[in-house]
């Protein structure tokens, strides 16, 4: 389901505040149904924070948000949204197939879904590809293998919008490759709506559609042929920094040296 408007999600003037510092600053964007969104930006631009206002974990979150139209956060919304976070939540003294068939029992309770459970469990195993593991303990696979069971984790209950924060950090090239595929096909042949973060510029090519976000604000919402486009720039990384540059040379006097300092970082991130 979506909102009124036709978009998975749709945030107006979301602000959050963590501790002392406004960490998010009354941001407008949408995310679109069916389609790859990539939350782009440096490190420490809020993009967690984001993510957590959206599934709901977030204290002091002001603004809109509106998630398959309903408010972030409505119970209603927790079994159709599946969101993997940045450190792997799963049992390590269970294999992989107990680690599934533990959360499918809290997700689906009950021995009338017993065969629904097996088939659910099963086919998150494959989608992740760690058939030749499923009877492997969690604690003895590698960093990339207990993510790949955290996004198994979210995949289970056929959500219709999946958060991933930074799911692809640490993996090899081979296996951040076969995550973006899945990501495709999840896209594609199931309708699932990805929203996915990463501080890689190189994975906004693989993106249906981008929010580029610095120090808690939307530098842009656009696809990555309009944003190279518009920017004329050969890379989304080279649009990233003439936006960063865009920003700075309109900000107020003063922002000049941190906004220097915030290129520096990116380009540093990106390398
Ligand atoms: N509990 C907290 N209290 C106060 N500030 C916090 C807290 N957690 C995070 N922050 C600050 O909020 C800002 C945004 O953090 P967030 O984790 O959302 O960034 P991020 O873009 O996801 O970074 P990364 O890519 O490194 O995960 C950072 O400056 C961080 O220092």
């Amino acid at each position: 389901m979506m909102n009124s408007s036709g978009v998975a999600v749709l945030a107006r003037g979301l602000t959050v505040v963590r501790g002392d510092r406004t960490v998010l600053r009354g941001i407008d964007f949408t995310v679109t149904p069916g389609r790859i969104t990539g939350l782009l930006g440096p490190s420490g631009c809020g993009k967690s924070t984001l993510m957590r206002a959206l599934v709901g974990t977030q204290a002091h979150v002001t603004g809109t948000l509106d998630v398959l139209g309903r408010p972030a956060g409505d119970a209603a919304l927790r079994s159709r949204i599946g969101y993997v976070t940045q450190a792997p939540s799963v049992y390590d003294d269970l294999t992989v197939r107990q680690n599934l068939e533990y959360f499918a029992s809290v997700l689906e309770p009950g021995r009338r879904h017993r065969d629904a459970r097996q088939e659910h469990v099963g086919r998150a195993i494959a989608d992740v590809d760690l058939v030749s593991h499923a009877d492997s303990l969690a604690g003895r696979l590698s960093g990339g293998q207990r993510s790949r069971v955290s996004l198994a984790v979210a995949l289970l209950g056929t959500p219709e919008l999946l958060v991933l924060d930074e799911p692809t950090v640490g993996l090899d090239p081979v296996l951040r490759r076969d995550l973006w595929d899945l990501f495709h096909r999840l896209a594609d042949e199931r309708g699932t709506t990805i929203l996915v973060s990463s501080h890689v510029m190189d994975e906004a090519e693989r993106c249906h559609r981008l929010l580029l976000m610095r120090e808690g604000e939307i530098l842009a919402e656009d696809t990555p042929d309009d944003l190279r486009f518009r920017t004329r720039s050969e890379t989304v990384e080279a649009a990233f920094l003439h936006l960063v540059d865009q920003a700075d040379a309109r900000g107020p006097a003063g922002d000049a040296r941190q906004g220097t300092a915030q290129t520096d970082a990116i380009q540093e991130n990106a390398r």
